[in-house]
C-alpha cells in the first residue's frame, strides 16, 4: 500500500517520507528507529554519572538566562533540583529556552550527563513537562528515527503507529511456528510493535533478537540453498589427477607449506567431481597463492582442458604470467598473456587458438571478458582478488564454460566471521601459514622529520643489494602544502641521498602507459632499479622478494587494509624486511591505525580491527557479492545469532525440510531476494 493513503499522511507527507526512503506503509514498518529514549528508570541527581544519558524528573529551580561563550555561541542555563541536589540545564543557540520554564514548575528532562568542574549539567536535553501522562500510557521508551529536516520525531512517530495499525496487512508471518517455539522467538506482529514502541526494555531485546535473527536465517538460508542448487544440478568436467602432478611437486623451487598441501588437495579433490568447485582461497599476504593457482591450473591441462586465471590490474596478469610460466615451464604446456596492451594481431591469434584449444591456460585482466573470447572447453576459473570484480564480471568468464570449477584467491584477510558470511556458498581453504623462513616485518611510525633518516636507512640496505618500496598517496594540487608528492620523493631521494644519480630510482604512478609502467617493473624486478617511488600501483600482489624496505608517505592516508597489503610487499623472501609508516597525523583515530600496524603483522587481526574502526559496510558492498543488505543485524557484533542461524539453516536444506509446506512462504522470500545471485550463476 502507498504510504500516500495512510491515515494521517497526505501528499506533502508522502513526499517527505519519500525522501527517507520510505514508500509504502511496509516501508514504514520496517523503517526502524536507530535509538531510543529510555524514560523508564527516572534517575536521582546524586547517582548521575559522567556521560551517561539519563532522564530526571526535576523542578526548576533558577532560570540563568542567556550568555555568549568564548565560541561566540549564545548558551542558556536553567537549575535543576530533586531531593537530592542541583543539575544545570544548558542550550546552545536556543535563548528562547529560558522562556520555557517557569520556576517551580514540574519537569521531565532526558540528555547526556556532563560533570564540569564541580557542575554537574544536563546538555540539550529534551523536556516534558505534562510526563505524568506520557510515562502512563506506556510510553516509557521512545523510539528515536534516522530523519531528515522535514520531519520530526513526534510527526513520524505518529505515521509510523498508524502504519502499525495496518501490520496484519502487509507484513505475514514467514517463520513456522515450530522454529518460533524452538528458538523461542517472538511471533512477528509483536516483534515489529515493539521495535518501535516497547512495552518494556525486555520486549525491545525480545524484538530485535527476533529481526535479526530473521534476517540472518533467510541470508544464510539463501545461501545454502543457492550453494546447494548450483552444485546439485550442475554438472562439470571431472578431472582426474594427473600422474605427472609427482613430477611438478619435485620441479618445485620450494617445499609446499603444510596449508599449501592441505588447500591444493582440496582443490584436486573439489575438481575429480562431476559437480562445479566453487572454492575461495583465502590467505594472508605473501602467503604463496599463486603456486595453488598454478597446479590446479596445471592439473586441468593435463587433463586436456583448459583453464582461465582473471587478474585485476596488468601489472598482476602480467606477474602471473610469468610466474606460472616458469612453474610449469617443463611440461610444454601452451600458456598466453592476454591484457589490454595486448596487440590486435596477437590478439586475434590468441582467440583462434583459445576456441580450437591450443592454449592450455590464458592468463588476463577484463579483455578475458569480452564477448568474442571463446573456449572450447574451459573447465577451471581462476580470478584473484574477488572484491575488484563484481559477481557479473566473474559470471561472465564463468559462462565461457561449461559449469568450469571456480577458484577465487583473495589475500584480503577477512574476519572468519565475516568470511562465513559473505561466502557462505563456497568453501573455503584457508592458508594460515607462511613459507619456511620468513621474518617478522619489523614496522615503525615516525614524523616526517625523519625523513633523511629514514631515506638513508633505504641506501643502506641498496647497498647491501637489496631493493626498496616507497609509496605516497595521491596528492591534488591543492593539497600542496600537506602531503609529499610521488615527484617529491622522488627528488628528494635522488638529490639528497642518491647524489644525483638517477639509474638507481624511478618513478611509478597511474597516469603512465601501460608499457611503461611494465618497462619500469620489470626493471625492478630485475633489480636494476633500485628503488621504486610510486602511488598506490604497487598495492596488490606484487612480488618482488628482494625488496626488503617499503616507505609510506602520508601513511594516515591510507586504511589498515591498503597498509597491511603495502607492507606485505616486502618481507617475501628470506631477507629481513622493514616497514615504515611517515606521518604527521594528529588526530587520534590515525595515530590509533599507525600503531596496530606496528603491533601486529597478522592480517586477520588488522582486518578486524578495520572492520572496527570503519564499519563492515563501507568494506564490502553486499550488493556486489549479490546478497541482500542487512538493515537490523551486524555481521560483526551478531556472530552468536549468525552461527545459529547457519547451522539451522543448514538443517534445514540438507534435510530437505525447506519442502515442507510451512516452509513455502520463507522459500518465496528468498527466491525474490536472492534473484539477482541465482540468475547470474545460472547465467541467463
Ligand atoms: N612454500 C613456499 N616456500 C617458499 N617460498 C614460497 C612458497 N610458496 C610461495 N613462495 C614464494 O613466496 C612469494 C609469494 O608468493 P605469492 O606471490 O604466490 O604470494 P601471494 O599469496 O599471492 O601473496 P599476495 O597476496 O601478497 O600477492 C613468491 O616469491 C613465491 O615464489
Amino acid at each position: 500500500m502507498d504510504i500516500r493513503y495512510l491515515k494521517g499522511v497526505g501528499e506533502k507527507n508522502a513526499h517527505y517520507l519519500n525522501l527517507l526512503g520510505i514508500k509504502t506503509v511496509e516501508d514504514a514498518i520496517y523503517y526502524f528507529p536507530r535509538d531510543y529514549e529510555d524514560r523508564q528508570s527516572i534517575k536521582k541527581i546524586k547517582d548521575l554519572k559522567d556521560g551517561e544519558i539519563a532522564t530526571l524528573i526535576v523542578e526548576v529551580a533558577l532560570i540563568n538566562g542567556t550568555k555568549k561563550t568564548q565560541s561566540g555561541k549564545r548558551l542558556t542555563s536553567v537549575v535543576f533540583k530533586d531531593d537530592t541536589g542541583y543539575i544545570t540545564g544548558i542550550w546552545f543557540n536556543q535563548p528562547y529556552m529560558k522562556k520555557t520554564f517557569k520556576v517551580g514548575e514540574k519537569v521531565l528532562l532526558y540528555g547526556k550527563i556532563n560533570r564540569r568542574y564541580a557542575e554537574l549539567q544536563i546538555v540539550d536535553p529534551k523536556y516534558e513537562k505534562n510526563y505524568q501522562e506520557s510515562l502512563e500510557v506506556g510510553e516509557n521508551i521512545l523510539p528515536l528515527y534516522p530523519l531528515n529536516k522535514y520531519m520530526t520525531q513526534k510527526n513520524l512517530r505518529k505515521i509510523i503507529k498508524n502504519a502499525l495499525d495496518k501490520k496484519e496487512d502487509v507484513v505475514q508471518e514467514i517463520l513456522p511456528q515450530k522454529l518460533l517455539r524452538d528458538y523461542k522467538l517472538l511471533d512477528i506482529y509483536t516483534a515489529i510493535e515493539n521495535i518501535h514502541f516497547p512495552e518494556s526494555k525486555y520486549m525491545l531485546d525480545k524484538s530485535i533478537y527476533r529481526l535479526k535473527f530473521e534476517e540472518l536465517f533467510i541470508l544464510q538460508l539463501g545461501l545454502q540453498y543457492f550453494k546447494k542448487s548450483i552444485s546439485s544440478d550442475l554438472t562439470a568436467y571431472p578431472i582426474q589427477l594427473s600422474d605427472k602432478l609427482k613430477d611438478l611437486k619435485e620441479a618445485l623451487p620450494f617445499e609446499l607449506t603444510n596449508a599449501q598441501s592441505r588447500a591444493v588437495r582440496e582443490i584436486l579433490l573439489d575438481m575429480k567431481k562431476n559437480k562445479p568447485m566453487n572454492r575461495l582461497v583465502q590467505g594472508d599476504v605473501g602467503s604463496g597463492k599463486t603456486v595453488i593457482a598454478a597446479i590446479a591450473m596445471f592439473n586441468c591441462a593435463m587433463a586436456g582442458y583448459q583453464a582461465a586465471m582473471l587478474a585485476p590490474t596488468e601489472i598482476l596478469a602480467e606477474q602471473h604470467y610469468h610466474s606460472v610460466k616458469s612453474l610449469l615451464d617443463r611440461f610444454g604446456l601452451n600458456i598466453e598473456l592476454i591484457t589490454g596492451s595486448t596487440s590486435k594481431k596477437q590478439k586475434e591469434k590468441i582467440l583462434e587458438a583459445l576456441l580450437n584449444g591450443e592454449i592450455d591456460i590464458i592468463i588476463g585482466t577484463h579483455a578475458l571478458l569480452q564477448e568474442n573470447v571463446e573456449f572450447k572447453n574451459l573447465a577451471l576459473v581462476v580470478t584473484d582478488e574477488q572484491h575488484r570484480f563484481g559477481v557479473r564480471q566473474r559470471s561472465s568468464l564463468i559462462s565461457k564454460g561449461h559449469n568450469p570449477h571456480v577458484l577465487v584467491m583473495t589475500a584480503t584477510p577477512i574476519p572468519r566471521t565475516l568470511a562465513l558470511f559473505l561466502y557462505g556458498d563456497m568453501d573455503i581453504s584457508i592458508i594460515n601459514e607462511l613459507p619456511k623462513g620468513r621474518q617478522k616485518i619489523d614496522t615503525y611510525f615516525v614524523r616526517s622529520t625523519m625523513r633523511e633518516r629514514v631515506y638513508n636507512f633505504i641506501k643502506k640496505e641498496v647497498e647491501e643489494g637489496k631493493q626498496a618500496y616507497i609509496v605516497c598517496p595521491l596528492v591534488e594540487e591543492s593539497e600542496k602544502i600537506e602531503a609529499i608528492s610521488a615527484e617529491e620523493a622522488y627528488e628528494y631521494l635522488v638529490n639528497n641521498i642518491f647524489n644525483g644519480n638517477t639509474n638507481m630510482a624511478a618513478i611509478l604512478h597511474g597516469k603512465m602507459s601501460n608499457e611503461e609502467k611494465e618497462f619500469i617493473m620489470q626493471n625492478y624486478k630485475d633489480g636494476k632499479i633500485k628503488v621504486l617511488v610510486s602511488t598506490t600501483v604497487v598495492e596488490v600482489g606484487v612480488n618482488v622478494p628482494n625488496a626488503t624496505v617499503m616507505v609510506v608517505e602520508n601513511a594516515e592516508r591510507f586504511g589498515l587494509a591498503q597498509l597491511h597489503q603495502l607492507r606485505g610487499r616486502v618481507g617475501r623472501g628470506n631477507l629481513k624486511s622493514y616497514c615504515i609508516l611517515i606521518s604527521d597525523a594528529t588526530n587520534k583515530e590515525s595515530i590509533e591505525r599507525l600503531n596496530i600496524m606496528t603491533k601486529t603483522n597478522d592480517g586477520f587481526v588488522i582486518s578486524e580491527k578495520d572492520l572496527e574502526l570503519r564499519g563492515t559496510g563501507e568494506l564490502f558492498g553486499l550488493r556486489q557479492h549479490g546478497l541482500p543488505d542487512l538493515k537490523i543485524a551486524d555481521i560483526l557484533k551478531d556472530i552468536e545469532i549468525l552461527k545459529t542461524t547457519k547451522d539451522l539453516a543448514k538443517k534445514i536444506i540438507e534435510e530437505n525440510i525447506i519442502d515442507n509446506e510451512e516452509f513455502i512462504p520463507l522459500k518465496n522470500k528468498i527466491n525474490f531476494l536472492f534473484k539477482e545471485k541465482i540468475d547470474t550463476a545460472t547465467f541467463n
